[in-house]
């Protein structure tokens, strides 16, 4: 058994993981990163990177059937559903590197390929070693929530996991669960050429902004993926090949492949966490503002916290880490200027507060702006004008901001720079957009809060009129 002494302990190398490790050892930390499985995470291998790049296989074969709106004869593309997974694998390997055990021991850090485990309050065994740290960091992600539907362990069952190793094109795909994996897998997959349902128990992307994300439903629906909502899974049937999901209210479906797609778990059950007296509830592990577990020498962040689930939070909560762990500075995490972005097609983002969680903090003091993709004409030009803009505005300021449409999550890291900075509408406004782009929308929706009150006042006009009276 090898004994380590470290400033800083690391368990698990995804997006958060990686982040602390590298900023801490650049900073002069010692630092002992544990990962039993690949580096880089669920982003890397099973999340983010192959999604986004079977959704560009998607795209590429939706453009080759729609193009004739711009004087382009169609073509029926000829997909190759194993070399788009090859593209997938393709893109994940040009990332690889950076997340690599190489890099990570150039930059000085110890990397151990073992799971870790708490033995007491202040140690960490992984494999044949025994780490004591100053500080512990927790970032061992979640992992797919498989739920208990009578029948679904008997079936073949596809999750984010195993998407990425299927390589004969499913027939029919279904569905279950209509959140953000369960919407891009559905759309990447239709324009694929597969039949596709979706069969979601609530409302889909009902995380969303309902009228945000009724944008982006029907146009799903146009594109012929039927989606069912109020449908509960509540049994499953079948075989390779030919699988049925039967819903609570008695409905069938029926297609050759199920992808599961209902939440995520977080991935604490082999830390031992109890001895270390690390609590946790449902959602992961229990954290206050600065991150820090139940035991105060150890921190936790990204999935396995239990907030928001996206890279960017696994990398912001790094960044929180650092400043406390490293620097001993006092260091907050917040939320209300955490932005996400969908990646269906319009796409849907959002950041800070929705339009009802802003009615019901703010009451009447809440202006809601909107500005649609048809007045853009850049987006006409694109063909791409469904879509809108949404702000929810406060004294000024904007609190909360929604976009459906072309871009969206290109659009929405303006107004993540507004929520950080607590900017004023009247700063968008002074922006000057080139003309044409996209990004027009956003100034055009700080012009929206403006309009009504330089347009529609009297008061401007009297003054107006008395200036005009009185110019040369
Ligand atoms: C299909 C899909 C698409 C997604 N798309 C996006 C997107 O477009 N944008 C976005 O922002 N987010 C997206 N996400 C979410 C994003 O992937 C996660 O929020 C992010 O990976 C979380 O980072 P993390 O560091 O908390 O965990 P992870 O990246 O999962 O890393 C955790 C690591 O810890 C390791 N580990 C676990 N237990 C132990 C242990 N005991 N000892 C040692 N190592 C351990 C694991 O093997 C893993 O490598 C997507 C997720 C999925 C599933
Ligand atoms: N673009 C992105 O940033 C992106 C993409 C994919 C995933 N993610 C992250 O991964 C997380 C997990 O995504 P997800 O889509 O798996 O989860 P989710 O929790 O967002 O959505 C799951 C959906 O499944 C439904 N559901 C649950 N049980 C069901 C059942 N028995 N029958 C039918 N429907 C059922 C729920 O009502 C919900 O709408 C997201 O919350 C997000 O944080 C991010």
């Amino acid at each position: 058994m090898e004994r380590i002494k470290t400033d800083i302990l690391v368990i698990g190398a995804g997006s958060g993981g990686l982040s602390v490790a590298a900023g801490a050892v650049q900073m002069g930390a010692s630092v002992v990163l544990l990962e039993d499985h690949k580096m880089g995470g669920d982003c890397l291998n099973y999340g983010c990177v192959p999604s986004k790049a079977l959704i560009a296989s998607g795209k590429a074969a939706w453009g080759q059937s729609h193009s004739e709106v711009y004087g382009v004869a169609n073509v029926t593309p000829k997909v190759d559903y194993a070399a788009a997974k090859d593209h997938v694998q393709g893109v994940i390997a040009q990332i690889e590197p950076v997340d690599s055990q190489e890099r990570f021991e150039g930059l000085g850090v110890r990397v151990i390929r073992e799971r870790g485990r708490f033995i007491s309050r202040t140690e960490v065994q992984a494999g044949d070693h025994v780490i004591t740290a100053r500080r512990v960091v927790i970032a061992t992600g979640s992992s797919p929530f498989v739920p208990p539907i009578p029948g679904l362990d008997g079936v073949p069952y596809l999750t984010n996991e195993t998407l990425w190793t299927l390589r004969h094109q499913p027939e029919h795909l279904l569905v279950i669960g209509g959140g953000p994996i369960g919407m891009e897998m559905a759309q990447a997959h239709r324009r694929l050429g597969s039949e596709v349902t979706v069969i979601e128990g609530a409302s889909a992307l009902g995380k969303d902004d309902p009228e945000m994300s009724a944008v982006v439903l029907e146009k799903l629906r146009g594109e012929g993926i039927a989606i069912e909502e109020e449908a509960l899974a509540a049994e499953v049937r079948g075989k390779e090949g030919a699988i049925e999901v039967e819903v609570k209210d008695g409905r069938v479906f029926k297609g050759s492949h199920l992808l599961v797609a209902v939440g995520r778990s977080p991935n604490i059950d082999d830390l031992d966490l109890d001895k270390a007296g690390i609590k946790t509830n449902r959602a992961g592990i229990v954290v206050d503002s600065g991150l820090r577990t139940s035991n105060r020498g150890v921190y936790a962040i990204g999935d396995v916290a239990g907030g928001l689930q996206f890279t960017h939070v696994a990398g912001y909560h790094a960044g929180i880490v650092i400043r406390s762990a490293v620097l001993g500075l006092p260091a907050k995490a917040k939320t209300g200027h955490l932005p996400w972005a969908t990646y269906t097609d319009p796409e849907l983002a959002h950041v800070g507060l929705t339009e009802a969680q802003a009615k019901k903090e703010h009451g009447p003091k809440l202006e809601v702006v909107r500005f649609h993709y048809e007045h853009n004409d850049r987006a006409l030009a694109e063909r791409k004008a469904a879509g809108l803009i949404k702000v929810m505005v406060v004294r000024g300021r904007a609190v909360g901001v929604s976009i459906a449409g072309y871009q969206a999550g290109e659009l929405i890291n303006l107004w993540s720079l507004v929520l950080a900075n607590n900017l004023k509408m009247s700063q968008v406004a002074n922006m000057v957009s080139p003309y044409p782009t996209i990004g027009e929308v956003n100034k055009r929706a700080a012009g929206a809060y403006f309009s009504p009150r330089l347009f529609e006042s009297d008061m401007v006009k009297r003054v107006v009129g008395l200036v005009q009276r009185w110019l040369p």
